[in-house]
């Protein structure tokens, strides 16, 4: 299946994931490499075309990022993408200098060569949307011009080398007949056939588990979120038994979601799935602690011992199972500089380095969508897959400031409100990621001619593709109204509500 692939190399676009997904949602397996992978290994993948994505920097600079031009003789289809083309045309004899100025908007592609593949099905004038500083000042020898803007080369081709190169953003959904132009890069100038389902990849991945687990056993921690509970199904389906599966109770969690996962799992599955009350444990180990980096690192380490101790206990055990996913993967072999840190995401991703197992991630070649299609095909009921994601830390980063039981007890019954009142006015699959955050200030109210004093809560509701940047959610006010009546009413502990109006970036999506 994988025969059939395109391989894009990153130079550190932010859009190059959006090509992997554009390219897959055609049906055809796409992968993100960094730029400098060796020409070797991508040969081996044996790909029926490359795509060279954008990038930050620029060219003519020293150390810019470079591939090997050997790349451009491998008689397989290229398309390099506004950086991309810039080192096409950098590498192969063209020239590229700083622009009079930046070009970072919308444009409309002018067409001169209307017979060309790479424009089948496309109308003259069309929208695109560039994003450039630099700009091709000589075309290298053998390519031509096929389409142009009012300011710049649009689109050059190389008929001898099948390369063709655009200083716009086809990926991106600005660019209005984008995804016709990668259909056409895709199917009619590198002949991919369409054959990347949900459905081969389940077959595919069952026989690749059951080879590589053999007759060992498997752990996997299922937190009830949508990846862990995909590659719990997913490696069930291979190998029943063999895989157990732990679900931590930190006491940090929603409302009955510990019976709810061991419900829909157990029964429904008849999964080995084993609950770790930790309740008390997560609590006094956060007692008198109210620095949010401090509480991330305590609750982290406490997973990290609670799995080191369910290991002890079942020695046979060889493999650590995840829920990893494609943009961990690329986001952990990414092309940009280090970032600053500016939260501690717990993930038991940390776990092997502490511990001894090999590692087994079905869904690491996976975006969200698709793991969410795979659940869908394995059956697993759509109130789970459509899940809004839920950190690790829980309610732990939600209370903000010094956590204990009492005020987890309030905030689990004022986010159970929240999401409830948007599942009945079918918003909940409008927005992205909606919670309440419980703040350790209190107020004086009034309630039946008595005074109250008590907490002020904040409703969160998130709107965002990527999880990296997000707006809030414009939500009606007559639900704001409604939410705010029932929560004020019958959550004993808060009197107060505000709505969080902020966007990421500034502000983030959780509190802490
Ligand atoms: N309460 C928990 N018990 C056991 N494992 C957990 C728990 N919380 C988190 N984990 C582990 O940490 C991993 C990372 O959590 P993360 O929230 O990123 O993924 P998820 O819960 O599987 O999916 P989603 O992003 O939809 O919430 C999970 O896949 C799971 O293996
Ligand atoms: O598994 C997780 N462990 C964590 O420690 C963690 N912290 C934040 N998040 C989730 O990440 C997304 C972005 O959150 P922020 O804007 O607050 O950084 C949002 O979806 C957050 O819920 C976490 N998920
Ligand atoms: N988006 C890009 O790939 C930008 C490429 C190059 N740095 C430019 O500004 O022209
Ligand atoms: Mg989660």
């Amino acid at each position: 299946m994988k025969q059939n692939s395109i391989v894009i190399l990153d130079f550190g676009s932010q859009y190059n994931q959006l090509i992997a997904r554009r390219v897959r949602e055609m049906g055809v397996y796409a992968e993100v490499v960094p730029y400098f992978e060796d020409l070797e290994k991508i040969k081996a993948r044996n790909p029926k075309g490359i795509i060279l994505s954008g990038g930050p920097a620029s060219v003519y600079l020293e150390g810019a990022p470079t591939v090997d031009k050997a790349m451009f003789d491998l008689d397989i289809p290229i398309l390099g993408i506004c950086y991309g083309m810039q080192l096409t045309q950098h590498l192969l004899g063209g020239e590229v200098a700083k622009a009079d100025k930046q070009e970072f908007g919308k444009a409309e592609v002018i067409i001169d060569d209307e017979n060309s593949p790479f424009f089948y099905g496309i109308e003259d004038n069309t929208q695109v949307w560039m994003s450039h500083g630099d700009h091709v000042t000589k075309i290298a020898p053998g390519f031509e011009k096929i389409a142009h803007t009012a300011s710049s080369i649009a689109t050059l081709y190389n008929a001898e080398r099948n390369i063709y190169n655009v200083q716009f953003h086809p990926e991106v959904t600005h660019s209005v007949d984008g995804h016709q132009m990668l259909r056409n890069f895709v199917f009619d100038v590198c002949k991919c056939e369409e054959n990347w389902s949900m459905g081969n990849y389940i077959e595919q991945t069952v026989k690749e588990i059951k080879e590589t687990v053999g007759d060992k056993k498997v752990i996997l921690a299922l937190s009830g979120g949508v990846d862990s509970s995909v590659a719990a199904v997913l490696i069930h389906k291979a190998i029943g038994d063999q895989l157990s599966c732990f679900f931590v109770d930190t006491g940090l969690m929603r409302k009955n979601e510990a019976e709810k996962v061991m419900k829909t799992y157990g029964e429904h599955y008849h999964m080995n799935i084993e609950c770790v009350d930790a309740e008390d444990r997560f609590l006094n180990k956060l007692k008198g602690v109210s620095d949010p980096e401090t509480k991330r690192k305590i609750i982290g380490h406490e997973f990290i011992a609670i799995f080191d101790e369910q290991k002890q206990k079942m020695k046979d055990a060889e493999f650590l199972a995840q829920g990893t996913i494609y943009p961990d993967v690329i986001e952990s072999q990414s092309v940009k500089g280090p970032s600053a840190t500016i939260k501690s995401h717990h993930n038991v991703g940390g776990l092997p380095e502490e511990m001894d197992f090999k590692l087994l991630e079905p869904l690491r070649e996976l975006f969200k969508d698709e793991v969410r299609k795979v659940g869908r095909e394995l059956g697993i009921p759509d109130h789970m897959i459509d899940r809004h994601p839920f950190p690790g830390p829980g309610l732990g980063i939600r209370i903000i400031g010094e956590v204990d039981k009492e005020k987890a007890d309030i905030l689990r019954e004022a986010d159970d409100i929240f999401i409830s009142e948007l599942r009945a006015a079918n918003l909940y699959q409008e927005v992205s990621q909606a919670f309440v955050v419980l703040l350790p200030v209190k107020s004086v109210g009034v309630m039946g001619d008595e005074r109250t004093y008590e907490y002020t809560a904040v409703l969160r509701s998130a709107d965002t593709i990527d999880f990296m940047t997000a707006t809030w959610s414009h939500l009606p006010y007559e639900f704001l109204g409604r939410v705010s009546n029932r929560i004020i009413n019958e959550v004993k502990g808060i009197n107060r509500l505000a709505y969080d109006i902020s966007s990421k970036p500034p502000a983030t999506i959780e509190w802490e």
